[in-house]
């Protein structure tokens, strides 16, 4: 069966900074339409920038080489890491203008310190109104002038997506350093799209090098979200049906498309063609040890099935999963918990035993990828719920009514 997904919130992201930071008139097609990406073209039109989404499936986006058209905003991230992280390093890249961003609470509570350290050290006039090296922050900008900068990106590599976003804004280019990283095939996507927006970072060891020069304007098609196809996937494997998503194929920019790899090594047949994946479940899931550092948003996709496998399902190098929009290490942990299920956690990983998941309340800790992995494992738990099912809208809001449509298709 086909199944599309919506389109990639990272990618829709990257695409609206991209656009708006390069001269002239953007197109994005098939963007993701839900709260994060919402949040991020709001606070691009708060900033001044043209943002025309009167077609849902052709955002156009001008683009002010110079900065933020607007002297001044208050902007709202929201709950969204990628506008926390991106948006005030694109502001900081203007040249006159006072820029206020702040975000849900949970999002509060994320760290952005490594990214505004930075930021200070290239000279940027950056104040955290609350605690330090969180938002609030307020951002006074006068233009970047580039050069060397060290980064550490191993609690999140948005702080580096954002500093490569915003160097060929700079005057001289920015050659940054980094001293730690995760979740790299983010950066990939980045470079890649960087690329797509018309500028090429090269490397020099643990070196990104961005070229000054700024961007010009593309049309761009946004590619389906991995990271929610991952519940089509792994829906498919534990129901022993079969999934084709398109759009998602050999040439995919989203690492998180590995998460059937994953599935594979568990005994689900797996197809990886020129623009499509298809998975088939073979009733069989077998137990697994998995590194997810690159993966991690399908993370509680794994931990969420893995009950139903014939073995422990031991997954490693996720402590970045606790700076998310909950701990999600111990969020999945605490529902599993809840059902019944054998669990033991570490710093930066988690190991499910088999058993027989209970029916229960999943606490979502206002965290949709907990929601949306429950949901699919419910599918072997007649009468879970949620106490928070709204929450998916940050990057999927229908997702309810989709998956209650594929399990009709699928008749399980
Ligand atoms: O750059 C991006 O679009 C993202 C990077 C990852 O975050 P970290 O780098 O914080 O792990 C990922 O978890 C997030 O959902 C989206
Ligand atoms: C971690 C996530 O989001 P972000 O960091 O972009 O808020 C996610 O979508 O799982």
């Amino acid at each position: 069966m086909i199944v599309a997904v919506p389109g990639s919130k990272s990618v829709t992201a990257r695409a609206l900074f991209l656009a708006a930071a390069a001269g002239g008139e953007s197109v994005l097609r098939r963007p993701l339409l839900s709260d994060d990406t919402d949040g991020f073209a709001a606070g691009l039109a708060a900033l001044g920038y043209g943002v025309d989404r009167t077609d849902p499936d052709a955002w156009r986006i001008t683009g002010s080489p110079a900065g933020p058209p607007a002297p001044a905003a208050d902007v709202q991230c929201r709950d969204a890491g990628t506008a926390a992280r991106f948006l005030p390093a694109l502001a900081a890249a203007g040249h006159r203008g006072t820029y206020r961003f702040d975000a849900s609470a949970q999002m509060r509570r994320r760290p952005v310190a490594p990214l505004t350290g930075a930021l200070l050290a290239l000279g940027v006039d950056l104040m955290h109104d609350g605690e330090a090296g969180r938002l609030p922050l307020t951002v006074r900008a006068a233009g970047i002038k580039g050069g060397d900068v060290e980064l550490d990106a191993s609690l999140s590599s948005q702080f580096l997506t954002a500093l490569l976003m915003t160097g060929p804004l700079t005057a001289e280019g920015l050659r940054i350093r980094v001293t730690g990283i995760v979740s790299v095939p983010y950066v990939e996507i980045t470079l890649a799209m960087m690329r797509g927006f018309g500028v090429e970072v090269t490397r020099e060891g643990d070196t990104f090098v961005v070229p000054p020069g700024g961007y010009r304007p593309a049309d761009y098609a946004v590619e389906p979200d991995a990271s929610a196809a991952s519940y089509v996937f792994a829906a498919a494997a534990l129901a022993g049906r079969t999934a084709t998503v398109p759009g998602l194929g050999r040439g995919a920019l989203q690492g998180d498309l590995r998460f059937v790899e994953v599935l594979r090594r568990m005994g689900a047949e797996v197809e990886i063609g020129p623009d499509a994946t298809t998975v088939t479940g073979t009733g069989r899931l077998a137990g697994v040890t998995v590194n997810m550092r690159d993966i991690s948003d399908t993370m509680p996709t794994l931990a969420a099935i893995a009950p139903f496998a014939d073995g422990p399902v031991r997954i490693e190098d996720v402590y970045n999963t606790r700076v998310k929009e909950c701990d999600r290490l111990e969020a999945c942990a605490q529902n599993l918990r809840a059902q019944g299920v054998t669990v033991e956690t570490g710093p930066d990983w988690i190991e499910i035993h088999p058993g027989t998941p209970a029916p229960v309340e999943i606490a979502c800790h206002g965290d949709h990828r907990m929601a949306m992995s429950f949901a699919v494992a419910g599918l072997r738990t007649p009468g879970t719920t949620f106490d928070d099912p709204s929450c998916v809208k940050k990057t999927f809001p229908d997702f309810h009514e989709f998956f209650a449509r594929l399990r009709a298709d699928w008749g399980v």
